[in-house]
């Protein structure tokens, strides 16, 4: 049994821990997978590679309608894979030699599955085959979450073949037929990507719109439009899924009755759980919620001393902003007990990398009205601004919502080009508490760029001093 003063498991945001400040510490990290964990090697990065030659392919399409008059010709998916991966794993590959060389001669690598058995104690299941125990001071769980499974037969007993989000940026060839499972981010984003690239696809969500997180204006404009490009099953649920010649076969049960569907690949894409019961933390007396998520506190401490936890494993938000953010207060924290910096939630943005792309912060309208909250709001569409209007958007717009009593902003929610670039203003102007009557009015707005939205949907809001106590709304 080897003991550390630093046990830190999970190597995504947790690896960003260990700088010069530990340099007079032992600090163990312990990883099962691929260093520099889901965002590097399986999450954001490479999706977001596979969504920018899938916009290239969406503009060849496009183009015509302005004039521009170009040809799809093929998608190489072996070659857009090979150099997104060719890319990515020389990362990986860099990030654990750093680790485990002569810069880092105060840190060990274990590589291998964690799980506790005791109080501050860690058993891993090396991938030499040989298990080793390793205790610490304190201990970072960063160890992310998992995809889940859904309980249907063929899928939980593995009998049908099928990818998660793991696997299906590797395949060797690009399907000429996909089913998506899941109607979130995941699913969205994917069902785009094979879609652009020319790819039949289905898409099945048991709800009655696809991502429904979103502003309600904002999922229904976007089914909309995804239900143009691609096919999708609403309000359908899967309840056999088998292998087939060819692929899978699925039997769904929807709003047309029971049918059989069937694909070259079927993606699984149906959430993620925290890794924190397959890390059995609770043996080392840590607690979990009700969603199987690590309880911490505002500076990131579990209720175990010296424990704290980052990222998905305990955040309510899944995304690697968060999971970044936390890892630099766990980082303070850990240096700082006497001075402790809290996490800051208040305002968590979001984007959806598809076409239209989609973005979001603060509440959405719907949640305003259910919680009481008094607002105000404009729906500023993209084609009544400059940069809109002359590329002939139709449909697309931002909505803000603000406090009618201090004109300070609630939430924002944009769907059309550029959604996820073009929000950032309105992210801080809350998270300075900034008016929207100042972020309007006390800058210039390049004209005419796309941020004009911006400008206009703050300018359309109505003045605070005028407003009604009640929801007022500027369409
Ligand atoms: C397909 C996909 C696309 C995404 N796109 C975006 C995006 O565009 N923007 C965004 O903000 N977020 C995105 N996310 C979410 C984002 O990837 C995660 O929120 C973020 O990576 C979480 O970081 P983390 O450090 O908490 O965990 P991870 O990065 O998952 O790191 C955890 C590490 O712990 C290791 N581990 C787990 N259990 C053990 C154990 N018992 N022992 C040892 N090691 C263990 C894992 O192998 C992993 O490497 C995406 C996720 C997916 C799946
Ligand atoms: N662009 C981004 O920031 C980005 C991209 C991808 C993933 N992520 C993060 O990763 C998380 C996980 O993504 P996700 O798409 O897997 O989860 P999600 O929570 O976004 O969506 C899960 C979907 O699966 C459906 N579902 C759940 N159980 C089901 C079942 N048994 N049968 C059928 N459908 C079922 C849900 O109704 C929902 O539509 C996201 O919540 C997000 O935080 C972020």
């Amino acid at each position: 049994m080897t003991h550390f003063d630093l046990v830190i498991i999970g190597t995504g945001s947790g690896n960003s821990i260990p700088g010069p400040e530990f340099d007079g510490q032992s600090i163990a990290i312990v990883e099962a997978g691929l260093f520099g964990g889901t965002c590097l090697n399986v999450g954001c990065i490479p999706t977001k590679m596979f969504v920018h030659p899938a916009e290239l392919a969406d503009a060849a399409r496009q183009g015509k309608n302005l004039g521009v008059d170009a040809q799809l010709n093929a998608v190489d998916w072996p070659g857009i894979r090979d150099r997104i991966f060719g890319r990515i794993d020389a990362i990986e590959a860099g990030g654990r030699e750093y680790r485990e060389g002569p810069e880092n001669p105060n840190v060990t690598v274990f590589s291998g599955h964690g799980r506790f058995t005791g109080m501050k104690t860690l058993s891993v299941d090396l991938h030499d085959g040989s298990t080793t125990e390793i205790t610490g001071d304190q201990f970072v769980l960063a160890a992310g979450a998992h995809a889940v499974i859904p309980d249907v037969p063929g899928l939980v007993d593995g009998a049908a073949p099928f990818h998660t989000s793991d696997t299906i940026m590797r395949i060797d060839e690009l399907p000429k037929s996909i089913i998506v499972l899941g109607g979130g981010y995941i699913a969205a984003e994917f069902a785009h990507v094979f879609s652009s690239f020319g790819v039949q696809v289905t898409q099945i969500a048991r709800g009655h719109q696809l991502l429904k997180s979103q502003d309600q204006d904002v999922a229904a404009l976007f089914t909309t439009e995804a239900a143009k490009r691609y096919t999708v099953l609403l309000n359908t649920q899967v309840s056999e899924v088998r292998p087939a010649d060819t692929g899978v076969e699925l039997s769904v049960d929807g709003p047309e009755g029971a049918q059989t569907l069937r694909a070259d690949v079927l993606l699984v894409a149906t959430g993620r759980q925290p890794n924190a019961e397959r890390l059995a933390v609770e043996l080392t007396g840590v607690a979990l919620d009700t969603h199987g998520r690590v309880v911490v506190d505002e500076y990131q401490r579990t209720n175990v001393e010296g424990i704290f936890a980052l990222g998905d494993i305990s955040a309510a938000h899944q995304l690697k902003h968060v999971a970044n953010h936390e890892a630099r207060v766990v980082k303070h924290n850990l240096k700082h007990p006497d001075a402790l910096i809290a996490s800051d939630h208040r305002f968590v943005p979001a984007a959806v990398f598809t076409n239209p792309q989609i973005a979001s912060v603060g509440v959405t309208e719907h949640e305003a009205i259910t919680r009481g909250i008094a607002y105000v709001s404009k729906t500023q569409n993209y084609s009544d601004i400059a940069a809109g209007w002359a590329r002939e958007d139709h449909g697309h717009f931002l909505k803000v919502l603000a406090d009618p009593a201090t004109g300070l902003l609630l939430g924002a929610h944009a769907i059309g080009p550029e959604a996820a670039t073009i929000i950032q203003p309105l992210i801080q102007a809350m998270s300075f508490g900034q008016t929207a009557h100042d972020v309007a009015t006390k800058q210039y707005w390049i004209h005419p760029a796309l941020s004009e939205l911006v400008e206009n949907a703050l300018l359309g809001l109505p003045a605070p001093l005028d407003a009604p106590s009640a929801s007022t709304s500027a369409n």
